[in-house]
């Protein structure tokens, strides 16, 4: 198999995790800190580019995705795109230089992405491969047996990745911040990883460091706790996607006619002082009750619903979990977390795409491995 192609989805979050550490090693021990969260969304956007293209491209290439995505990212949240999107026939007449600048975009991203598609499609023939997101997409078959078109499948392998880059960048930016912010439950967690997998190690000299494998975070009930913790009070997402009523129904008095578009109040849910103690409180002990399995796709009733809940659940949603309790374990197992002098945290909101810290989180590291070499 090519050097760069996906070996594994483990072996794909274990490369991410190590891109993220040597980036991390350079900005080490700076007394001011540094801004974190431009490294994260930069090593899980190259995770999700492999999962969903198979392959490890070159800087220039993941740049050029990027590029594409986020263009079309800022326009969607436009007045004027919103208005398109709502009224597509008038919208098109009314507003035809911005449905100009929407196909002209939507040419940029077929341009880089097409090449890619047909490529992979090209390779699957002459070499064995890993399933990749684009692999299921061109291997689908209609009832009637038609395939997706290319539009379609750059459509949706954009959609993968705009689903969740962001919104797992911003909810680890919000985990991060808060263990930052609370260094006893940084401790406590750093214990926890420790008692599971031991005291982090140097690496080998010229070779990635040493990372958590992921079969052991299934041992690790306060990790899960803490990423909990963090989306019931920080959601990424403050509404779902708009969805329709099918079928007029009545809910505690309100009638909901057929048609009708609604939406979730998502940070109110997870702010319910009726359902939550404390409900400001960063308190990760919460998710401990009941052997610390906590129904979070809302099958048997909703306390919280970060993912949504039911048909339209996001369907990214395990593996965002994963890739939380990924990142955040190997985070705090490599460095110690802690504010810059005369710096405390802002858990300010900010409404970007997703729901970001108004200001950045802006964090000091240093080695866990050094300090322990220290001791000994
Ligand atoms: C912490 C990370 C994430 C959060 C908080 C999140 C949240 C959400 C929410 C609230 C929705 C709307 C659900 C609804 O309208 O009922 C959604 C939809 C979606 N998410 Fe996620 N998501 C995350 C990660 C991911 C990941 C990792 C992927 C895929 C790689 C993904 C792909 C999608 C897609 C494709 C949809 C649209 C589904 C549809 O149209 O039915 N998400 N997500």
């Amino acid at each position: 198999m090519h050097p760069n192609r996906i070996k594994s989805y483990s072996s794909a979050r274990k490369w991410a995790v190590h891109i993220l550490i040597s980036r991390l090693l350079e900005q080490e021990n700076q007394a001011a800190g540094f801004k974190v969260v431009d490294h994260f969304r930069h090593a899980i956007f190259r995770l999700l580019v492999l999962m969903c293209f198979g392959d490890k491209f070159d800087e220039s290439r993941v740049d050029e995705i990027a590029k594409v995505q986020r263009e079309m990212m800022l326009a969607v949240g436009s007045r004027r795109i919103t208005m398109l999107a709502m009224f597509p026939r008038v919208g098109k007449i009314l507003f035809s230089n911005v449905w100009k600048q929407f196909e002209k975009m939507r040419d940029n991203k077929e341009q880089v992405f097409v090449p890619i598609i047909t490529s992979r499609i090209e390779s699957a023939h002459s070499e064995p491969q890993v399933v990749a997101y684009v692999d299921t997409l061109a291997n689908l078959r209609f009832p009637d047996g038609g395939k997706l078109t290319h539009r379609e499948m750059v459509g949706l392998c954009s959609e993968f990745l705009t689903g969740g880059t962001d919104t797992t960048a911003s909810a680890l930016q919000w985990i991060m911040a808060n263990l930052v912010k609370h260094p006893r439950i940084q401790s406590k967690l750093y214990n926890e990883i420790v008692a599971v997998v031991g005291p982090p190690r140097k690496g080998v000299e010229g070779e990635p460091e040493p990372v958590i494998n992921e079969e052991d975070l299934e041992k690790m009930r306060y990790l899960k706790a803490v990423v909990l913790e963090g989306l019931r009070r920080h959601p990424p997402a403050h509404f779902l996607l708009p969805h329709k009523v099918m079928k007029e129904v009545e809910v505690e008095g309100y009638m909901f006619p057929q048609g009708a578009t609604i939406n979730f109040l998502v940070s109110e849910m997870g702010l319910d002082p009726k359902v939550w103690d404390e409900p400001m409180e960063f308190k990760p002990e919460r998710f401990l009750a009941n052997d610390g399995v906590f129904d979070i796709n809302g099958s048997k009733g909703i306390k919280m619903m970060p993912f949504g809940a039911g048909r339209r659940i996001c369907p990214g949603s395990d593996l965002a979990l994963l890739h939380l309790e990924y990142f955040v374990a190997n985070l705090v197992w490599h460095f110690d977390w802690s504010a810059p002098d005369g710096y405390h945290v802002d858990l300010d909101e900010k409404n970007e795409f997703t729901i970001v810290m108004k200001n950045p989180l802006q964090a000091q590291i240093s080695s866990r491995v050094e300090k322990i070499k220290h001791l000994s």
